[in-house]
């Protein structure tokens, strides 16, 4: 269990973030989704498995993954001493522009969570030195942890990528893992601290928000959690669901490139996180991007007959530099639909 000190909890409670959190703060569905999809990584059926899930949902949960659980532990012990830290000392790594250490504001278009964070690049070296030395002890230390953690993650969400890959059918089995794995991949990672919030207690049925709805822009996310809940994936029909926390497994996400890439089959999430009033909640999250120059449109090898693109051209630097431009909860990919011709 995570335990953070008072003092970085105070951080975070100041009125003006009460009053403008407030004003969205969500009204909680206690629903669990029955059963998030389960994805076996050893078992022969998991080709067909994910892609249902990605269809259905844009969403499941993986075991068997082979990230050494050594590399999570540390990584989250030393995200959770960093979190501790004095104010002060955390904002020497701020502000997140777009990589560095950031607190309740998310993005640079005026919105805010209850959340606190950082952002690093995951080519390590485009990191400054000293935001790694703010951010861990020993430089050194945290600098190969980052790095056995990234390359573990990256090579499960390749294997995964492959196995969409073969369980569409499409010959080049490495079509979307590639992007991933290119050098020049634009992927990020981020870790969440969401710290109890315990003014929610007072208000009967309502959640304040730690990070709002929204979709992730890149082809896959990857996200690890401790045992606090909080995460929710929106349904087809607009029901949010609450998705039991487990720290031994990982959570899959479709990004909106993936959800282009498969000309709509696989469903892009919409996602959030709610608080909890007495456990704070740490999670590691691996958004696997293609590289600034990658043209991002449905491969022709999924077409059906005479099914045209949803899509209009676009690379992912276009995207990217839309989607960061937009607030969290806009539909980032409406700007790039093709009308249907009558
Ligand atoms: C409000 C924003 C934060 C975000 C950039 C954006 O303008 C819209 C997309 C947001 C998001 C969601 C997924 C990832 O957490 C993230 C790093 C990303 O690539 O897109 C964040 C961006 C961010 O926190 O800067
Ligand atoms: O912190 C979490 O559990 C999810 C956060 C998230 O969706 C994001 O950072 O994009
Ligand atoms: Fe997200």
């Amino acid at each position: 269990m995570v335990i953070l000190s008072k003092q970085s909890i105070q951080q975070l409670s100041s009125n003006s973030f009460m009053r403008n959190s407030m004003a969205s703060a969500a009204s909680s569905s206690p629903a669990f989704l029955s059963e998030v999809p389960l994805i076996d990584l050893s078992s022969p059926d998991a080709k067909q498995l994910i892609v249902k899930a990605c269809e259905e949902l844009g969403f499941f949960k993986v075991v068997n993954h082979g990230v050494p659980m050594e590399f999570i532990s540390t990584l989250e012990s030393e995200s959770t001493n960093f979190f501790s830290l004095p104010l002060s000392e955390k904002q020497k790594a701020a502000p997140p522009s777009p990589f560095g250490y950031g607190n309740k504001q998310i993005g640079r278009n005026g919105d805010v969570g209850w959340v606190e964070y950082i952002l690093l690049n995951t080519h390590l070296e485009s990191n400054s030195d000293g935001f790694l030395s703010i951010f861990g002890q020993d430089p050194q230390k945290l600098r190969s942890a980052v790095n056995n953690y990234i390359s573990a993650v990256r090579n499960m969400a390749c294997e995964i990528l492959e196995l969409m890959a073969e369980g569409l059918k499409i010959q080049q089995r490495n079509v979307f893992s590639k992007l991933v794995m290119d050098e020049e991949s634009d992927s990020v990672f981020r870790v969440n601290h969401y710290p109890p919030c315990p003014q929610i207690q007072a208000l009967k049925g309502m959640n304040m928000i730690g990070f709002g709805e929204h979709t992730d822009p890149q082809i896959i996310s990857v996200l690890r959690s401790n045992n606090t809940s909080g995460l929710q994936i929106s349904l087809a029909d607009g029901n949010w669901i609450s998705v039991p926390p487990d720290q031994n497994s990982f959570f899959i996400n479709v990004g909106d490139s993936l959800q282009v890439m498969t000309n709509g089959r696989f469903k892009s999430v919409k996602h959030r996180v709610l608080t909890n009033s007495l456990k704070s909640r740490i999670s590691m999250i691996y958004f696997g991007g293609p590289p600034l120059s990658e043209k991002i449109a449905p491969l022709p090898s999924l077409m059906k007959g005479e099914e045209r693109s949803l899509y209009k051209e676009f690379t992912w630097f276009e995207y990217k530099r839309s989607a960061y431009n937009s607030r969290l909860a806009d539909n980032r990919l409406v700007h790039f639909e093709r009308i249907a011709a009558s």
